[in-house]
């Protein structure tokens, strides 16, 4: 598909556009897979892939030119029943995760902004 239209690209230039976010997305992977809190979800996940979605998916959340590929948040996380513990551990992650890059505290808290509406459609499915 079209790559989907950036009304306010401010928040994917903060970022550090396309490669700022998937260097965001691949030290929040590979702090989530050493997270002894949630890490067994993922034992069966492909790491490539989800790294794949997840840059799309912040990439059109931040605005930028980008299409997300990816299922629903209610079909991606359904059946691994995950508890508000468990979102909240990955959003952790996501902040040492950000902390790491130097990524500046405002642009944190607008991406963590986009992402918090998610999270009914996440844990307890
Ligand atoms: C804001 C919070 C979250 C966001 C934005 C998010 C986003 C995503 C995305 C984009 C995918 C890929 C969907 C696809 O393959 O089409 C995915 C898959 C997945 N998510 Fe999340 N997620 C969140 C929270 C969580 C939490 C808290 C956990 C567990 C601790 C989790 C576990 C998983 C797993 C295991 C998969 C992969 C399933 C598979 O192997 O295909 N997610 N998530």
């Amino acid at each position: 598909g079209l790559p989907q239209p950036a009304s306010d690209d401010g928040l994917y230039r903060q970022l550090g556009g396309r490669e700022g976010i998937s260097a965001i997305v691949e030290e929040m992977l590979v702090r989530l897979v050493e997270d002894e809190r949630i890490a067994h979800h993922f034992a069966q996940t492909d790491i490539i892939q989800l790294h794949e979605r997840l840059v799309e998916q912040f990439c059109v959340e931040a605005g930028g030119p980008c299409t997300y590929r990816g299922l629903s948040m209610e079909d991606a996380h359904i059946g691994l029943d995950l508890t508000e513990a468990d979102f909240n551990a990955l959003v952790e992650d996501l902040v040492d995760a950000m902390e790491a890059l130097e990524v500046p505290t405002r642009a944190q808290n607008r991406l963590l902004r986009r992402l918090a509406p998610m999270r009914p459609q996440i844990i307890h499915r």
